[in-house]
């Protein structure tokens, strides 16, 4: 079937989340890992290709987006969409404004809007602010994301060093009068060679109306919710049907493991959770790690019970991190750990785990590359914005969650297994 919408997210908890979200709709959407290597065959009409560019060097995430639309274009899409987090995780560098920019020169695009709001997830805009809960961005855990530490919750201020064109706004007021207004301020902003235009939006109902707005843009970027609407908005324009059957997802051996790199603030209240529920447990720290590398915790995997679904967890509060950080550099520790917490999903599934729960997007990254998957099935949503998804790794149907680093209830990990029994 040929593609009408072609989706490039940058990490691939944000892939899962922007796949699940679009799924809602009824929809058939595939979700690859990386660009594929292959000539586009069997393709959906909403495609997603996950790539791993939130802290790669620019010319990297540039180059790899570049690929992807290239791709997503040979498969027919004619609409493109560009996902981030919905926590605008970037650097001044890059690469939200880096990408957008190349995607919008080889589409001939003149103008996209950024709109990472989220607000079944807290993250909502309001004057080019973004708020996480009732915090600004910069006053939330955020400012101390382990690669992408978030000092600033003004969009356009953030935007404006990664992009050579000019930014703009459209605020609340003018969203709230809805999609015709919209558009008319689009359409001003256009005319005084406005080509990066922040929207806001504080609840579904904003995104409805910018989704309407701006559905026949060539690019939109933002985060997952944004795109929601789209799917109904091309069955009203007679683009598509939704008639694709829903997947029933298989039931999978409760055996399992949970793996969390993330240390975000939700995922520290996750860990807790878990550890409060009994579960077998290993803690990683990355300076042991640096000095005794992986022996010591793939030798206690290799004694576990996986219908207990341990957990590997490397998760840590702000200070921790810190520390392990000035002692191995940022790199170095992110890498680390991520290594680790990959070879143990190896061993795991080795070892017959068939439920592998991930915690934080990076690491979810690390984590599916090991496990050599290329393409997942997007199945129920435990949580908005992360579904359970199924692959196949070394011949072996796995059922795989990727949960971003902040979403998610405190009870998440044994949520998503709830989630699985009851399925
Ligand atoms: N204790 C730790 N010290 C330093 N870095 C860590 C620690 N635990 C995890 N990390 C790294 O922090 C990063 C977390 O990023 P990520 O997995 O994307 O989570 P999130 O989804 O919360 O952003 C990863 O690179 C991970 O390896
Ligand atoms: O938009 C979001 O918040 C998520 O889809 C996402 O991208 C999360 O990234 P991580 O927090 O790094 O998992």
């Amino acid at each position: 079937m040929t593609t009408l919408l072609g989706c490039v997210a940058d990490d691939f908890t944000g892939a899962t989340d922007l796949a699940g979200l679009l799924a809602r709709s009824g929809v058939r959407v595939s979700l690859r890992i990386g660009v594929p290597t292959e000539p586009p065959g069997d393709t959906s009409p909403f495609e997603v290709i996950a790539l791993k560019s939130r802290t790669a060097p620019v010319a990297q995430a540039v180059e790899q987006a570049r690929a992807a639309l290239d791709w997503l274009q040979r498969a027919g899409a004619s609409r493109f969409f560009w996902k981030y987090c919905s926590t605008f995780d970037s650097t001044p560098t890059g690469n939200i404004g880096p990408v957008a920019e190349a995607l919008m020169r080889d589409l001939g695009a003149a103008q996209t809007i950024y709109c990472p709001a989220f607000p079944e997830n807290g993250r909502t805009i309001f004057m080019g602010n973004l708020f996480v809960g009732r915090q600004p961005l910069a006053e939330s855990p955020m400012r101390d994301h382990p690669l992408t530490p978030m000092r600033d919750s003004n969009l356009m201020r953030l935007l404006a060093p990664q992009v050579t064109r000019p930014v703009g706004l459209v605020d609340r007021l003018t969203v709230a009068k809805g999609a015709q207004a919209l558009r008319e301020a689009l359409a001003a902003l256009a005319a005084e060679g406005v080509a990066h235009v922040v929207i806001d939006a504080v609840a579904n109902a904003d995104l409805d109306i910018i989704a309407d707005a701006c559905r026949d843009m060539r690019l939109l970027t933002g985060g997952s919710a944004v795109a929601m609407p789209l799917p109904r908005l091309y069955v009203a324009d007679g683009l598509l049907s939704a008639d694709a059957p829903k997947m029933a997802f298989p039931k999978v051996p409760a055996r399992g493991i949970v793996l969390s790199g993330s240390c975000s603030d939700m995922t520290n209240r996750q860990v807790a959770a878990y550890l409060d529920t009994g579960a077998p447990s290993y803690r990683l720290d990355p300076l042991t790690l640096a000095e005794a590398g992986p022996a010591p915790v793939l030798d206690w995997l290799a004694t576990q019970d996986l219908t207990a679904v341990p957990m590997v967890y490397a998760t840590a509060d702000p200070a921790s991190v810190k520390a392990a950080q000035n002692r191995l550099g940022v790199a170095e520790a992110g890498q680390l750990v991520e290594q680790t917490l990959a070879a143990c999903a190896v061993a795991a599934r080795d070892a017959g785990a068939r439920r592998i729960i991930v915690a934080g997007g990076e690491t979810s990254g690390a984590v599916t590359q090991a496990l050599g998957v290329d393409r997942l099935d997007i199945g129920p949503e435990i949580a908005p914005g992360v579904p359970w998804t199924l692959c196949r790794s070394a011949g072996q149907q796995v059922a795989l969650t990727l949960k971003s680093g902040n979403f998610g209830q405190p009870g998440f990990f044994t949520d998503a297994q709830d989630v699985l029994e009851a399925g």
